[in-house]
Protein backbone atom coordinates (compact mmCIF):
# COMPACT_ATOMS: atom_id res chain seq x y z
CA UNK A 1 0.00 0.00 0.00
CA UNK A 2 1.41 3.31 -0.99
CA UNK A 3 2.03 6.02 1.70
CA UNK A 4 -0.80 8.18 0.02
CA UNK A 5 -3.26 5.14 -0.11
CA UNK A 6 -2.46 3.86 3.46
CA UNK A 7 -3.67 7.60 4.48
CA UNK A 8 -6.59 7.61 2.72
CA UNK A 9 -7.06 3.85 3.79
CA UNK A 10 -7.27 5.75 7.82
CA UNK A 11 -9.20 8.32 7.06
CA UNK A 12 -11.82 6.57 5.27
CA UNK A 13 -12.09 3.93 8.06
CA UNK A 14 -11.68 6.99 11.11
CA UNK A 15 -14.46 8.90 9.40
CA UNK A 16 -16.79 5.78 9.44
CA UNK A 17 -16.21 5.30 13.35
CA UNK A 18 -14.66 8.36 15.43
CA UNK A 19 -16.02 11.20 16.65
CA UNK A 20 -12.90 13.61 17.81
CA UNK A 21 -12.88 16.15 20.56
CA UNK A 22 -13.47 19.59 20.01
CA UNK A 23 -13.93 18.81 16.02
CA UNK A 24 -16.78 19.78 13.32
CA UNK A 25 -16.79 16.34 12.16
CA UNK A 26 -18.52 17.07 8.38
CA UNK A 27 -15.91 19.61 7.71
CA UNK A 28 -13.13 16.92 9.48
CA UNK A 29 -14.55 14.03 7.43
CA UNK A 30 -14.78 16.27 4.35
CA UNK A 31 -10.88 17.31 4.63
CA UNK A 32 -9.90 14.14 6.60
CA UNK A 33 -7.47 14.12 9.50
CA UNK A 34 -3.50 14.13 9.32
CA UNK A 35 -2.45 10.56 10.51
CA UNK A 36 0.45 10.82 12.83
CA UNK A 37 2.28 7.55 13.83
CA UNK A 38 5.21 7.87 15.20
CA UNK A 39 6.98 10.37 17.68
CA UNK A 40 10.64 11.15 18.19
CA UNK A 41 12.20 13.74 20.78
CA UNK A 42 10.43 16.93 19.48
CA UNK A 43 9.85 15.57 15.95
CA UNK A 44 5.93 13.60 14.56
CA UNK A 45 5.48 11.78 11.72
CA UNK A 46 2.39 11.53 9.86
CA UNK A 47 1.31 8.07 7.80
CA UNK A 48 2.63 10.31 4.57
CA UNK A 49 6.31 10.50 6.16
CA UNK A 50 6.47 14.17 6.86
CA UNK A 51 8.25 15.01 9.69
CA UNK A 52 6.80 18.08 11.55
CA UNK A 53 8.00 19.62 14.84
CA UNK A 54 5.56 19.10 17.25
CA UNK A 55 5.53 22.54 18.93
CA UNK A 56 2.86 21.68 21.14
CA UNK A 57 4.48 18.89 22.79
CA UNK A 58 0.80 16.84 21.75
CA UNK A 59 -1.42 19.26 23.83
CA UNK A 60 1.27 21.22 26.39
CA UNK A 61 2.18 17.84 27.81
CA UNK A 62 5.13 16.12 26.16
CA UNK A 63 7.56 17.66 28.05
CA UNK A 64 10.58 15.17 27.94
CA UNK A 65 9.90 15.14 24.32
CA UNK A 66 8.53 11.77 22.24
CA UNK A 67 9.62 7.96 22.31
CA UNK A 68 11.89 8.18 25.08
CA UNK A 69 12.20 4.31 25.98
CA UNK A 70 12.76 4.33 29.73
CA UNK A 71 9.18 5.22 30.13
CA UNK A 72 8.37 2.20 28.06
CA UNK A 73 10.26 -0.15 29.86
CA UNK A 74 8.88 1.38 33.74
CA UNK A 75 5.30 0.78 32.09
CA UNK A 76 6.63 -2.65 31.10
CA UNK A 77 8.36 -3.83 34.29
CA UNK A 78 4.71 -2.44 36.31
CA UNK A 79 2.74 -3.98 33.92
CA UNK A 80 4.89 -7.39 34.95
CA UNK A 81 4.22 -6.47 38.58
CA UNK A 82 -0.17 -5.73 38.62
CA UNK A 83 -1.38 -4.07 35.51
CA UNK A 84 -4.70 -2.75 37.48
CA UNK A 85 -5.81 -2.43 41.19
CA UNK A 86 -7.87 0.23 42.37
CA UNK A 87 -7.02 2.79 45.85
CA UNK A 88 -10.20 2.43 47.52
CA UNK A 89 -11.79 -0.03 49.89
CA UNK A 90 -8.09 -0.16 52.29
CA UNK A 91 -5.73 -0.40 49.21
CA UNK A 92 -2.87 0.89 48.05
CA UNK A 93 0.19 -0.05 45.44
CA UNK A 94 3.68 0.80 45.84
CA UNK A 95 3.62 2.90 42.77
CA UNK A 96 0.82 5.60 44.19
CA UNK A 97 2.57 5.63 47.63
CA UNK A 98 5.55 6.70 45.41
CA UNK A 99 4.14 9.17 43.45
CA UNK A 100 2.44 10.84 46.15
CA UNK A 101 5.77 10.82 48.12
CA UNK A 102 7.80 12.20 45.11
CA UNK A 103 4.97 15.16 44.17
CA UNK A 104 4.80 16.18 48.59
CA UNK A 105 8.86 16.65 47.74
CA UNK A 106 8.60 18.25 44.47
CA UNK A 107 5.21 20.91 44.83
CA UNK A 108 5.56 23.87 47.25
CA UNK A 109 6.14 23.31 50.68
CA UNK A 110 2.23 23.28 51.40
CA UNK A 111 1.61 20.54 49.39
CA UNK A 112 1.98 17.04 51.29
CA UNK A 113 -1.16 15.20 50.15
CA UNK A 114 -2.18 14.51 46.70
CA UNK A 115 -5.88 12.97 45.48
CA UNK A 116 -5.14 11.12 42.44
CA UNK A 117 -7.54 11.22 38.89
CA UNK A 118 -7.00 10.71 35.65
CA UNK A 119 -7.34 14.51 33.48
CA UNK A 120 -7.32 17.90 34.18
CA UNK A 121 -10.98 17.71 33.76
CA UNK A 122 -11.30 15.65 36.62
CA UNK A 123 -8.58 16.82 39.07
CA UNK A 124 -11.13 20.65 38.39
CA UNK A 125 -14.53 18.21 39.47
CA UNK A 126 -12.43 17.12 41.84
CA UNK A 127 -11.66 20.66 43.09
CA UNK A 128 -15.03 21.68 43.75
CA UNK A 129 -16.43 18.72 45.91
CA UNK A 130 -13.61 18.75 48.13
CA UNK A 131 -13.94 22.82 48.53
CA UNK A 132 -17.62 22.32 49.30
CA UNK A 133 -16.83 19.39 51.37
CA UNK A 134 -13.95 22.01 53.14
CA UNK A 135 -16.15 24.34 54.27
CA UNK A 136 -19.33 22.22 55.00
CA UNK A 137 -16.98 20.17 57.59
CA UNK A 138 -16.23 23.53 59.14
CA UNK A 139 -19.99 24.17 59.45
CA UNK A 140 -19.94 26.69 56.35
CA UNK A 141 -22.37 24.72 53.95
CA UNK A 142 -23.03 27.75 52.12
CA UNK A 143 -19.52 28.73 50.39
CA UNK A 144 -20.58 26.75 47.45
CA UNK A 145 -19.47 29.61 44.92
CA UNK A 146 -16.35 29.61 42.58
CA UNK A 147 -15.14 32.37 41.37
CA UNK A 148 -13.48 31.86 38.22
CA UNK A 149 -12.28 33.60 34.86
CA UNK A 150 -13.84 34.32 31.78
CA UNK A 151 -11.52 32.78 28.46
CA UNK A 152 -10.20 30.36 31.23
CA UNK A 153 -10.06 26.59 30.67
CA UNK A 154 -10.52 24.37 33.25
CA UNK A 155 -11.56 20.85 31.25
CA UNK A 156 -14.45 19.58 29.50
CA UNK A 157 -16.72 17.97 32.02
CA UNK A 158 -19.15 19.51 33.63
CA UNK A 159 -17.52 20.82 36.45
CA UNK A 160 -14.32 21.62 34.64
CA UNK A 161 -16.37 22.91 31.71
CA UNK A 162 -18.41 25.58 34.42
CA UNK A 163 -15.08 26.67 35.61
CA UNK A 164 -13.53 27.32 32.20
CA UNK A 165 -14.85 30.72 31.00
CA UNK A 166 -15.31 29.42 27.63
CA UNK A 167 -19.20 30.24 26.44
CA UNK A 168 -18.75 27.86 23.63
CA UNK A 169 -18.60 25.47 25.71
CA UNK A 170 -20.95 26.37 28.05
CA UNK A 171 -23.19 26.76 25.28
CA UNK A 172 -23.86 23.55 24.75
CA UNK A 173 -25.09 21.26 27.82
CA UNK A 174 -26.43 24.06 30.11
CA UNK A 175 -23.39 24.89 31.50
CA UNK A 176 -22.03 26.47 33.81
CA UNK A 177 -23.77 24.51 36.67
CA UNK A 178 -25.04 26.52 39.51
CA UNK A 179 -22.69 28.68 41.90
CA UNK A 180 -19.79 29.35 39.20
CA UNK A 181 -19.43 33.31 39.36
CA UNK A 182 -16.81 34.27 36.24
CA UNK A 183 -14.89 37.49 36.25
CA UNK A 184 -12.38 39.54 33.78
CA UNK A 185 -9.39 38.16 32.91
CA UNK A 186 -5.80 39.78 32.84
CA UNK A 187 -5.69 39.85 28.88
CA UNK A 188 -3.84 43.17 28.86
CA UNK A 189 -3.60 42.79 24.66
CA UNK A 190 -7.00 42.47 23.79
CA UNK A 191 -8.29 44.03 26.58
CA UNK A 192 -6.57 46.77 28.48
CA UNK A 193 -7.38 48.96 26.43
CA UNK A 194 -5.41 52.39 27.08
CA UNK A 195 -3.98 51.17 30.66
CA UNK A 196 -0.68 50.19 30.81
CA UNK A 197 -0.12 46.76 31.80
CA UNK A 198 0.70 47.41 35.19
CA UNK A 199 -2.64 49.30 35.54
CA UNK A 200 -4.27 46.87 33.88
CA UNK A 201 -3.19 44.08 36.20
CA UNK A 202 -4.83 45.68 39.53
CA UNK A 203 -7.78 46.61 37.90
CA UNK A 204 -8.27 42.72 36.79
CA UNK A 205 -7.69 41.69 40.32
CA UNK A 206 -10.05 43.82 41.79
CA UNK A 207 -12.99 42.38 39.33
CA UNK A 208 -11.91 39.58 42.20
CA UNK A 209 -12.59 41.93 45.04
CA UNK A 210 -15.98 42.98 43.27
CA UNK A 211 -17.15 39.65 43.16
CA UNK A 212 -16.64 38.96 46.77
CA UNK A 213 -18.31 42.52 47.34
CA UNK A 214 -21.22 41.77 45.43
CA UNK A 215 -21.79 38.19 45.89
CA UNK A 216 -20.16 37.62 50.14
CA UNK A 217 -17.24 36.26 51.17
CA UNK A 218 -20.00 34.07 53.26
CA UNK A 219 -20.81 32.32 50.43
CA UNK A 220 -17.65 31.79 47.90
CA UNK A 221 -15.57 29.27 48.89
CA UNK A 222 -12.51 29.40 46.29
CA UNK A 223 -11.04 31.88 44.01
CA UNK A 224 -9.43 29.40 40.72
CA UNK A 225 -7.29 30.34 38.39
CA UNK A 226 -4.31 29.47 35.65
CA UNK A 227 -1.05 31.40 36.70
CA UNK A 228 -0.69 31.36 32.74
CA UNK A 229 -3.90 30.72 30.88
CA UNK A 230 -2.52 28.35 28.45
CA UNK A 231 -5.59 27.57 26.31
CA UNK A 232 -7.05 30.62 26.24
CA UNK A 233 -4.33 31.81 24.03
CA UNK A 234 -1.08 32.07 26.65
CA UNK A 235 -2.60 35.10 28.58
CA UNK A 236 0.65 36.21 30.80
CA UNK A 237 -0.83 38.23 33.21
CA UNK A 238 0.73 41.63 33.57
CA UNK A 239 3.52 41.63 36.83
CA UNK A 240 0.83 43.55 39.18
CA UNK A 241 -1.76 41.20 38.99
CA UNK A 242 -0.92 38.11 41.28
CA UNK A 243 0.38 40.16 44.35
CA UNK A 244 -3.00 42.37 43.87
CA UNK A 245 -4.96 39.09 43.62
CA UNK A 246 -2.90 37.80 46.92
CA UNK A 247 -3.91 41.46 48.66
CA UNK A 248 -7.45 40.82 48.05
CA UNK A 249 -7.09 37.11 49.25
CA UNK A 250 -5.40 37.71 52.56
CA UNK A 251 -7.39 37.40 55.25
CA UNK A 252 -9.91 36.04 53.48
CA UNK A 253 -12.10 32.74 53.89
CA UNK A 254 -11.95 32.13 50.37
CA UNK A 255 -9.61 29.01 49.60
CA UNK A 256 -7.08 30.07 46.35
CA UNK A 257 -6.58 27.06 43.69
CA UNK A 258 -3.92 27.45 41.23
CA UNK A 259 -4.80 25.28 38.07
CA UNK A 260 -1.09 24.22 36.71
CA UNK A 261 -2.41 21.81 34.33
CA UNK A 262 -0.41 23.55 31.95
CA UNK A 263 2.34 25.31 33.52
CA UNK A 264 2.86 22.26 36.48
CA UNK A 265 6.12 20.51 35.90
CA UNK A 266 8.65 23.05 34.52
CA UNK A 267 6.68 24.94 31.54
CA UNK A 268 7.33 28.28 33.25
CA UNK A 269 11.06 28.39 34.05
CA UNK A 270 10.12 26.74 37.31
CA UNK A 271 9.14 23.79 38.85
CA UNK A 272 5.52 25.21 38.89
CA UNK A 273 3.97 28.61 37.76
CA UNK A 274 2.88 29.00 41.35
CA UNK A 275 7.16 29.77 41.81
CA UNK A 276 6.51 31.88 39.16
CA UNK A 277 4.31 34.09 39.85
CA UNK A 278 4.72 34.55 43.59
CA UNK A 279 1.44 32.25 44.51
CA UNK A 280 0.28 30.44 47.58
CA UNK A 281 -2.57 28.06 46.82
CA UNK A 282 -4.38 25.79 48.66
CA UNK A 283 -5.19 23.47 46.00
CA UNK A 284 -3.09 22.77 43.46
CA UNK A 285 -4.96 20.92 40.14
CA UNK A 286 -2.12 18.82 38.16
CA UNK A 287 -2.16 16.29 34.75
CA UNK A 288 -0.28 16.78 31.51
CA UNK A 289 3.59 17.31 32.23
CA UNK A 290 3.19 15.06 35.66
CA UNK A 291 3.63 11.71 32.90
CA UNK A 292 4.41 13.98 29.45
CA UNK A 293 1.20 12.12 28.24
CA UNK A 294 2.51 9.04 27.73
CA UNK A 295 0.15 7.74 30.05
CA UNK A 296 -3.25 9.90 31.43
CA UNK A 297 -3.00 10.54 35.02
CA UNK A 298 -3.60 13.97 36.88
CA UNK A 299 -4.01 14.53 40.52
CA UNK A 300 -5.14 17.54 42.61
CA UNK A 301 -2.35 18.34 45.64
CA UNK A 302 -4.00 19.36 49.07
CA UNK A 303 -2.54 21.35 51.25
CA UNK A 304 -1.95 21.23 54.67
CA UNK A 305 -4.50 23.43 55.47
CA UNK A 306 -7.45 21.86 53.45
CA UNK A 307 -5.33 18.44 54.21
CA UNK A 308 -5.95 18.36 58.27
CA UNK A 309 -9.63 19.23 57.76
CA UNK A 310 -9.99 16.50 54.95
CA UNK A 311 -8.16 13.74 56.94
CA UNK A 312 -9.24 15.23 60.43
CA UNK A 313 -12.76 15.90 61.22
CA UNK A 314 -13.78 15.23 57.17
CA UNK A 315 -14.79 11.98 57.44
CA UNK A 316 -15.53 9.75 54.37
CA UNK A 317 -14.70 11.90 50.99
CA UNK A 318 -17.44 10.16 48.81
CA UNK A 319 -15.35 10.73 45.68
CA UNK A 320 -13.12 8.88 43.08
CA UNK A 321 -12.47 7.12 40.37
CA UNK A 322 -11.93 3.43 39.30
CA UNK A 323 -8.33 4.78 37.78
CA UNK A 324 -7.54 7.04 40.44
CA UNK A 325 -3.50 6.30 41.03
CA UNK A 326 -3.73 3.78 38.06
CA UNK A 327 -0.63 1.77 39.16
CA UNK A 328 0.79 2.05 35.26
CA UNK A 329 0.16 5.31 35.02
CA UNK A 330 1.81 6.12 38.37
CA UNK A 331 4.82 4.18 37.42
CA UNK A 332 4.83 6.03 34.09
CA UNK A 333 4.56 9.37 35.84
CA UNK A 334 7.41 8.37 38.16
CA UNK A 335 9.88 7.92 35.58
CA UNK A 336 9.30 11.20 33.62
CA UNK A 337 9.79 12.91 37.13
CA UNK A 338 12.80 11.00 37.69
CA UNK A 339 13.76 12.07 33.38
CA UNK A 340 12.88 15.75 34.37
CA UNK A 341 15.16 15.79 37.65
CA UNK A 342 17.78 13.74 36.05
CA UNK A 343 18.12 15.59 32.95
CA UNK A 344 17.64 18.79 34.94
CA UNK A 345 15.14 19.94 32.47
CA UNK A 346 13.48 22.82 34.24
CA UNK A 347 16.50 24.42 34.86
CA UNK A 348 17.17 23.70 31.12
CA UNK A 349 14.01 25.63 30.44
CA UNK A 350 14.79 28.58 32.81
CA UNK A 351 18.80 28.76 31.94
CA UNK A 352 19.09 27.70 28.36
CA UNK A 353 16.74 26.69 25.88
CA UNK A 354 13.68 29.08 27.37
CA UNK A 355 16.04 32.41 27.22
CA UNK A 356 17.53 31.25 23.42
CA UNK A 357 13.95 30.66 22.12
CA UNK A 358 12.25 33.70 23.91
CA UNK A 359 14.67 36.25 22.41
CA UNK A 360 14.19 34.64 18.96
CA UNK A 361 10.35 34.25 19.30
CA UNK A 362 10.24 37.88 20.80
CA UNK A 363 11.98 39.23 17.50
CA UNK A 364 9.12 38.16 15.55
CA UNK A 365 7.20 40.76 16.84
CA UNK A 366 8.55 42.68 14.37
CA UNK A 367 6.78 41.16 11.43
CA UNK A 368 3.95 43.06 9.74
CA UNK A 369 1.24 40.66 10.66
CA UNK A 370 2.50 40.44 14.49
CA UNK A 371 1.03 42.38 17.06
CA UNK A 372 2.84 41.21 20.02
CA UNK A 373 4.93 38.18 20.59
CA UNK A 374 5.27 36.81 24.16
CA UNK A 375 6.45 33.95 25.74
CA UNK A 376 7.29 32.66 29.76
CA UNK A 377 9.48 29.75 30.00
CA UNK A 378 8.48 27.69 26.96
CA UNK A 379 5.03 28.87 26.41
CA UNK A 380 4.54 31.70 23.92
CA UNK A 381 1.84 33.73 21.74
CA UNK A 382 1.94 35.14 18.77
CA UNK A 383 -0.59 38.58 18.43
CA UNK A 384 -1.66 38.62 14.50
CA UNK A 385 -3.55 41.94 13.73
CA UNK A 386 -4.56 43.55 10.70
CA UNK A 387 -2.59 47.14 11.33
CA UNK A 388 -0.10 46.94 14.12
CA UNK A 389 1.13 49.13 16.37
CA UNK A 390 -2.52 49.52 16.89
CA UNK A 391 -4.45 46.67 19.50
CA UNK A 392 -7.53 48.43 18.92
CA UNK A 393 -7.92 46.50 15.41
CA UNK A 394 -9.02 43.17 14.84
CA UNK A 395 -9.37 40.81 11.55
CA UNK A 396 -13.10 40.02 10.88
CA UNK A 397 -14.36 36.71 11.73
CA UNK A 398 -12.65 36.43 14.60
CA UNK A 399 -10.21 33.13 14.17
CA UNK A 400 -10.36 32.61 10.54
CA UNK A 401 -6.51 34.43 10.09
CA UNK A 402 -5.65 32.04 12.85
CA UNK A 403 -6.69 29.20 11.40
CA UNK A 404 -5.25 29.72 8.33
CA UNK A 405 -1.60 30.66 9.65
CA UNK A 406 -2.81 26.99 12.25
CA UNK A 407 -2.72 25.16 8.33
CA UNK A 408 0.31 26.93 6.87
CA UNK A 409 2.23 26.21 9.63
CA UNK A 410 1.23 22.37 9.80
CA UNK A 411 2.22 22.37 5.74
CA UNK A 412 5.40 23.97 6.53
CA UNK A 413 6.17 21.43 9.21
CA UNK A 414 5.28 22.93 12.17
CA UNK A 415 2.70 22.29 14.95
CA UNK A 416 1.38 25.41 16.32
CA UNK A 417 -2.09 26.15 18.29
CA UNK A 418 -4.47 28.81 16.57
CA UNK A 419 -6.30 30.48 19.41
CA UNK A 420 -8.71 32.93 18.22
CA UNK A 421 -6.43 35.08 15.62
CA UNK A 422 -2.84 34.23 17.79
CA UNK A 423 -0.76 31.38 17.47
CA UNK A 424 0.21 29.27 20.31
CA UNK A 425 3.21 27.68 20.95
CA UNK A 426 4.18 24.99 23.71
CA UNK A 427 7.50 22.88 22.65
CA UNK A 428 8.89 20.16 24.76
CA UNK A 429 11.88 20.66 26.93
CA UNK A 430 14.29 18.97 24.89
CA UNK A 431 13.80 21.57 22.34
CA UNK A 432 17.74 21.83 20.74
CA UNK A 433 18.82 24.87 19.54
CA UNK A 434 18.83 23.78 16.08
CA UNK A 435 15.13 22.84 16.30
CA UNK A 436 14.24 26.20 18.13
CA UNK A 437 16.12 28.21 14.87
CA UNK A 438 14.02 25.78 12.44
CA UNK A 439 11.31 26.68 14.74
CA UNK A 440 11.20 30.22 14.02
CA UNK A 441 12.37 30.03 10.43
CA UNK A 442 8.95 27.81 9.84
CA UNK A 443 7.32 30.28 12.29
CA UNK A 444 8.48 33.26 10.03
CA UNK A 445 7.87 31.49 6.83
CA UNK A 446 4.22 30.86 8.56
CA UNK A 447 3.97 34.68 8.95
CA UNK A 448 5.07 35.30 5.43
CA UNK A 449 2.70 32.67 3.89
CA UNK A 450 -0.33 34.01 6.03
CA UNK A 451 0.74 37.90 5.32
CA UNK A 452 0.19 36.96 1.56
CA UNK A 453 -3.32 35.32 2.16
CA UNK A 454 -4.88 38.11 4.38
CA UNK A 455 -3.75 40.41 1.74
CA UNK A 456 -5.32 38.00 -1.26
CA UNK A 457 -8.36 38.06 0.76
CA UNK A 458 -8.25 41.38 0.85
CA UNK A 459 -7.99 41.66 4.69
CA UNK A 460 -5.40 43.84 5.23
C1 LIG B 1 -5.45 24.58 32.77
C2 LIG B 1 -6.16 23.32 32.40
N1 LIG B 1 -6.95 22.70 33.30
C3 LIG B 1 -7.62 21.56 32.97
C4 LIG B 1 -7.51 21.01 31.72
C5 LIG B 1 -8.28 19.74 31.38
O1 LIG B 1 -7.39 18.69 31.27
P1 LIG B 1 -7.87 17.36 30.47
O2 LIG B 1 -7.97 17.72 28.99
O3 LIG B 1 -6.76 16.36 30.74
O4 LIG B 1 -9.20 16.95 31.04
C6 LIG B 1 -6.67 21.61 30.77
C7 LIG B 1 -6.52 20.94 29.43
N2 LIG B 1 -6.03 21.76 28.40
C8 LIG B 1 -6.26 21.44 27.09
C9 LIG B 1 -6.82 20.22 26.74
C10 LIG B 1 -7.06 19.96 25.39
C11 LIG B 1 -6.74 20.91 24.41
C12 LIG B 1 -6.19 22.12 24.80
C13 LIG B 1 -5.86 23.16 23.75
O5 LIG B 1 -5.23 24.17 24.08
O6 LIG B 1 -6.26 22.92 22.60
C14 LIG B 1 -5.93 22.39 26.12
C15 LIG B 1 -5.99 22.79 31.09
O7 LIG B 1 -5.22 23.44 30.19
Amino acid sequence: MTLSNLTADYRARDAAHHIHPFSDMKSLNAEGSRVIVRGEGSWIYDSDGNRILDGMAGLWCVNIGHGRKEIADAIQRQMAEISYYNTFFKTTHPPAVALAETLARLTPTQFNHVFFVNSGSEANDTVIRMVRHYWATLGKPRKTVIVARWNAYHGSTMGGGSLGGMKPIHSQGGLPIPDIHHIAQPYWFGEGGDMTPDEFGVAAARALETAIDEIGEDRIGAFIAEPIQGAGGVIIPPATYWPEIARILKDREILLVADEVITGFGRTGNWFGSETFGIEADLMPIAKGLSSGYLPIGGVMVSDKVAEVLIGPGGEFNHGFTYSAHPVAAAAALENLRIIEDDRLVERVRDDIGPYLQERWRALGEHPLVGEARMTGLMGALELVPDKPSRKSAFPDTGKVGTIARDFSFRNGLVMRAVRDSLILSPPFTLSHEEADYLVATARKTLDDTLAEVKRLGLK
